[in-house]
């Protein structure tokens, strides 16, 4: 598990270790971090040039190319607020050799010093037209500038980074937003830190926790997932739903419903039914797939909510519950219950999701003291306890229809199996991601064949 601490949680670790250190001994350490980091990415190439804004971060810029200087680099630097530039850094860069220069010249690797963890906002013009002009690739400290360190948002002009250099610790950016490879160079706040904000799971972090059956178990010990979804106009939502629980987990799938036709001809393994009142017993549902939003839908929504189980509510579920608010009170607020909207579902539910996601999926989560997963490129899992979870995808390739209802039967598989349902919304998540990565494999795909990558994608993560 990555934990990735805010802005604020970092300053107040930072003080206190500056007050324990020598002036400028962190900033020399950054520093040559940087440095090592450049010399790697510059392989052969001798030249580099440096974007030097107003504050730390360019004082950062300026003491790495004083060390690339030392290696017999040629490294030049546009100063972006001249009056302001660190002092000692620039007057550094200036005694080792490196050129103040008023625009950079051909150059085989940039490295971004422009705004650090103070920045607020899009790239200003004069450093978004530096930045435009560049046809190196980026190393930028501490974070891509124009992106928002804690919430990963790019509004408009920012850096592309090839690669990113932090300190430290991990900041949201970094999991929230393209900042290339990133590098950690230890400043030694470990002990100031305390817990960290935010958490990424690592693929063993999944393979880990993902259920599998042991000597004892049969098809009932490991849990039951019960599908409600789909309908006459949609029975291909509650196709790959089901199927998703089948293949996600051992054990045991039931469907009721509309299409239990459509879903007994493809996944003859799970028990289907016309009806809720006889689907039978189960530890968790998936509700909302294809579902409709009618008062039949209504009625099937109720009953699983009043369950008592563990319930992960996914599009038309989600709709309804916006639509009627008395459809809340059939729950017991004491039983786990997963939202899986997206981005306008979620603002049927509790308004717009602004820029901040992280803050969007707390807010909610708090609201309905549910577990809320914002799905998207960036999927954000928040629980009522404040505990959260990001993935960001490493493709796109899941934007396709469909995919979705993956994603719920995968979900409802793991709650079913016992899983805290965070845990499980987090590792639903990434596994969906990385299923979708290694069927589409550079090309586009159907959301059934991201459904037939599934038992890859698991198998992937417990090898780890
Ligand atoms: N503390 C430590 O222990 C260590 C800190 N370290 C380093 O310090 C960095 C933080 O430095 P910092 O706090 O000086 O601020 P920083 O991010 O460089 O910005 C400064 C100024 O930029 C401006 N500006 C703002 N937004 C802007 C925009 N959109 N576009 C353009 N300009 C913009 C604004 O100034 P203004 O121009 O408004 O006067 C703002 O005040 C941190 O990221 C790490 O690299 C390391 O050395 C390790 C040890
Ligand atoms: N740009 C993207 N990059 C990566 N994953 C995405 C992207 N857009 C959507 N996804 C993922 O694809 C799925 C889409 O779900 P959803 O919008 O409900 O689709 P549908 O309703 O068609 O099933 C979610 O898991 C979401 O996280
Ligand atoms: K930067």
């Amino acid at each position: 598990m990555r934990g990735l601490w805010t802005t604020a949680r970092v300053r107040s670790a930072e003080e206190r270790v500056l007050a324990a250190t020598p002036p400028g001994a962190l900033m020399r350490r950054a520093a040559l971090g940087v440095a090592a980091v450049a010399l790697e990415l510059l392989g052969g190439g001798r030249r580099v040039g440096l974007l030097v804004g107003s504050g730390n971060n360019g004082g950062d810029a300026l003491w790495a190319g004083y060390y690339l200087r030392k290696r017999g680099v040629a490294v030049f630097a546009v100063l972006l607020s001249p009056d302001k530039a660190h002092a000692e850094g620039l007057a550094a860069f200036r005694r080792a050799g490196g050129r103040v220069v008023d625009r950079l010249p051909p150059v085989d690797l940039a490295v971004d010093g422009i705004v650090g963890l103070s920045a607020r906002g899009p790239l200003r013009p004069d450093a978004a037209a530096h930045v435009a002009d560049l046809d190196a690739p980026v190393l930028a400290v501490d974070l891509p500038s124009g992106i928002d360190p804690d919430t990963g948002a790019a509004p408009g002009p920012h850096v592309r980074a090839r690669a990113t250099v932090t300190f430290g610790c991990l900041k949201p950016v970094h999991a929230l937003a393209d900042c290339g490879e990133v590098r950690l160079v230890d400043l030694g706040l470990g002990p100031e830190l305390g817990g960290p904000d935010l958490l990424e799971l690592e693929p063993e972090d999944v393979g880990a926790a993902w259920p599998v059956p042991g000597p004892e178990s049969d098809k009932y010990t490991q849990g039951v997932t019960g599908v409600a979804a789909g309908s006459a106009t949609y029975p291909g939502a509650a196709v790959l739903a089901t199927g998703a629980a089948v293949l996600a987990t051992s054990g045991m799938v039931r469907y009721a419903g509309a299409a239990a036709e459509a879903v007994r001809a493809r996944w003859p393994e799970a028990i289907c039914t016309g009806s809720i009142t006889d689907a039978g017993r189960v530890q968790a549902w998936v509700a909302g797939p294809g579902l409709g939003t009618g008062l039949g839908s209504e009625a099937v929504l109720r009953t699983v909510l009043e369950a008592g189980v563990p319930v992960c509510a996914d599009a038309d579920a989600i709709t309804m519950l916006a639509n009627n608010p008395d459809l809340w009170d059939a729950r017991d607020p004491d039983t786990p219950l997963v939202l899986t909207p997206h981005d306008r579902e979620y603002e049927r539910l509790a308004g717009p999701v602004g820029e901040d996601r992280v803050a969007a999926a707390r807010r909610a989560a708090e609201k309905f003291r549910a577990v809320v997963l914002l799905k998207g490129h960036v999927t954000v899992v928040a629980g009522p306890d404040g505990r959260t979870l990001v993935n960001r995808a490493r493709s796109s390739w899941a934007a396709t229809a469909g995919s979705g209802d993956v994603l719920a039967g995968v979900l409802g598989s793991l709650l079913a199996a016992g899983l805290d349902p965070v845990l499980a919304a987090g590792c639903a998540a990434k596994v969906h991601a990385l299923a979708a990565e290694l069927a589409a494999a550079g090309a586009p795909i159907p959301a059934s064949a991201l459904l037939r990558a599934l038992p890859d994608a698991i198998r992937a993560v417990r090898s780890r």
